[in-house]
């Protein structure tokens, strides 16, 4: 295993173990939060804690029925113990970009309904400022109005193409995603409600507005 790998295994781990019996754990998208549900899988299996999980991806439900982790809906529970989820980017002050995984959506829906968010990453994605392309879901029919008020924010709007398919890529809500590029971030909240009261905007990769009951966790390699 690379140390990247190791890394974000450790950091995916050490928030595993923050989970408790009886909790309901919001579970994120991505390589490093798998890690966290692997071992919540094998803390199901050994320690026999009875946890729910709510999936924040098609791909997360997959992960969740792999290693034995129950699951139920943000209907039957607004209310989160905790959410996992890993990072792109992230500052000291705790704000940061998602949405490389395209479920920034649901991610930052299942975040604010938890009591506490635990967000896992290696050192790579430790920054001083945001300057990532901004991850943007769109609603299809207003994707052109929404890609000039954008350009007006000082935005590039680029469509997110598929790898193995052509044109664009479809989000797991049924949307088009642009990665949207500002250049360096100097005020992420005040961007991050700009972008979102765009009409026909679902929802931006940036998360400004929760650091208060963040908890960032970078995972260590030997
Ligand atoms: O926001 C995300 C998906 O939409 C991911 O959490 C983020 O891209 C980090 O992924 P990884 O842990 O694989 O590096």
């Amino acid at each position: 295993m690379d140390a990247v790998t190791e890394a974000k295994r450790n950091a995916g781990y050490r928030a595993a173990d923050l989970v408790k019996d009886g909790m309901i754990v919001g579970l994120g998208t991505g390589s490093t939060v798998f890690f966290a549900m692997e071992r919540l899988g094998e803390r199901i299996a050994s320690e026999g804690i009875r946890i729910f999980g709510v999936p924040t991806s098609n791909q997360t439900a997959m992960r969740a029925e792999e290693y034995g982790i129950p699951l139920t809906t943000l209907s039957l529970h607004p209310v989160l113990d905790i959410a996992i989820d890993g990072a792109d980017q992230v500052t000291p002050s705790k704000q940061m970009i998602k949405g490389r995984g395209a479920a920034h959506l649901r991610e930052k829906i299942v975040a604010d309904a938890a009591k506490q968010f635990v967000v896992v990453i290696d050192s790579a994605k430790e920054v001083s400022v945001l300057d990532a392309a901004v991850p943007i879901e769109i609603l299809p029919f207003a994707y052109g109005s929404v890609c000039r008020k954008l350009a007006s924010l000082g935005g590039e709007p680029v469509m997110r193409n598929g790898v193995k398919k052509d044109g664009p890529v479809i989000s797991d809500n049924g949307n088009y995603i642009f990665d949207c590029a500002f250049g360096k971030v100097d005020d992420p909240s005040g961007l991050e409600s700009a972008i979102n009261a765009i009409p026909g905007v679902l929802e931006n990769g940036i998360f400004a507005k929760m650091t208060e009951k963040t908890l960032i966790i970078v995972g260590k390699s030997a």
